[in-house]
């Protein structure tokens, strides 16, 4: 396994690229040995061109790429010991399951009693010991995944096993199994894992460390906790949660925030400069009040463990995720945000610091 250095990388599919034409901005960023990652951001946002980078299919416009200490930048997929996983199986359908986890071993030379004992450690940890016999044409969609997940954990000596929307053919109610299998897959194998999605519940579950892009640019790297406490960026703050955090429309005068007209109490200092202000606070950390921000409620929908209180004050919307009584449509209610988690972000990009208790 190694350490993946990415430095400076930035990707044009356009020849004499302006700024916008890069589909990677300015990668630098280093993927520790053994670390559990998560490429996580919508369509378009370069999560394959990176990875295409990483696997050598594609070569970079600028920067280089170190697995350890060495530049691999110039070498071909094939020189680079990478294990990938699809987003469909790639298994043989003539061979047995046995033979399937065997092949990358077996393609390496490797003897047959390493073979025997890592296939049968692997099969093990994915609950496939039983089918080891079993032709892979005869096996369910789910299970094809599984062993086509297998073919890329099968192997003790690759660099980096790397995951690409793997769960798209799953069935919806076997996702969450499989989610949690790699998680625990990862904790066994200890292999570096970056694992590519657009969706959050799988970055979440899978990652100790997600990676959030957009636009071809990094907007953040943290731990899901991180992620969701403390967006770096607007973007993680409505892309993270459901519904994402409240970013509103703010006015900076007299050294404080004001939305609606009114002095909006922020987590601390504001500590940068910009021209667009807003305003981000989840919908956790909005709760119903005596007095406060007046909004009218829209939409009503319980959810079981919480109600979702949608409201709109002045012109924005304003999403609340409360307990116990829920407001009809059409009230008007107060609003109050918990200062702790209200937060300034200027030009997209957070701008206060929390303050720190004496
Ligand atoms: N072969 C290509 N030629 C030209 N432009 C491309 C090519 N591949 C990707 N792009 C552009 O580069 C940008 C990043 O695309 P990329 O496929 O890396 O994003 P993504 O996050 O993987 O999206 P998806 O989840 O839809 O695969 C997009 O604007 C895309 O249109």
């Amino acid at each position: 396994m190694a350490k993946i250095t990415l430095s400076k990388l930035r990707h044009s599919y356009v020849p004499d690229p302006q700024p916008d034409d890069y589909a990677l901005k300015e990668i630098d960023h280093v993927w520790d040995d053994g670390g559990a990652y998560a490429l996580l951001g919508p369509s378009g946002c370069g999560k394959s061109t990176l990875l295409n980078i990483i696997s050598g299919l594609l070569q970079p416009s600028e920067g280089r790429i170190l697995f350890d200490e060495t530049d691999v930048t110039d070498l071909p997929p094939a020189k680079r010991n990478i294990a990938q996983v699809f987003q469909f199986p790639v298994i043989y359908d003539t061979m047995s399951v046995y033979d399937n986890l065997a092949f990358p071993l077996r393609n390496r030379g490797r003897p047959e009693d390493v073979v025997k004992a890592r296939v049968t450690a692997i099969a093990e940890m994915l609950e496939v010991t039983s089918m080891l016999k079993t032709r892979a044409a005869h096996l369910t969609p789910d299970n094809k995944q599984k062993i086509s997940m297998g073919r890329g954990l099968v192997r003790e000596d690759v660099n980096v096993v790397m995951f690409d929307e793997p769960l798209t053919v799953i069935d919806p109610h076997l996702k969450w199994k499989l989610r949690s299998k790699l998680k625990e897959l990862h904790q066994r194998v200890r292999a570096t894992m970056i694992y590519v999605t657009h969706d959050q519940t799988e970055a979440l579950t899978f990652a100790d460390q997600v990676v959030v892009m957009d636009l071809g640019v990094i907007v953040q790297i943290g731990t899901p906790v991180d992620l969701f406490e403390r967006p770096a960026h607007t973007f993680v703050g409505h892309f993270i949660g459901s519904p994402g955090m409240n970013v509103l429309p703010a006015e900076l005068r007299d050294g404080g925030a004001f939305f609606v007209g009114r002095p909006v109490p922020l987590e601390g200092r504001i500590v940068k400069t910009g021209t667009l202000a807003q305003i981000g606070v989840r919908p956790e950390y909005v709760s119903l009040a005596d007095q406060g921000l007046e909004a009218v409620v829209t939409k009503v929908a319980d959810l079981g463990r919480h109600i979702l209180v949608e409201t709109r004050a002045g012109d924005t919307k304003v999403a609340a995720i409360i307990q116990g009584d829920a407001p009809a449509k059409g009230e008007t209610v107060h609003l109050d945000f918990r200062r702790d988690q209200t937060r300034l972000y200027l030009d997209g990009w957070l701008a206060t610091e929390a303050e720190t208790r004496e």
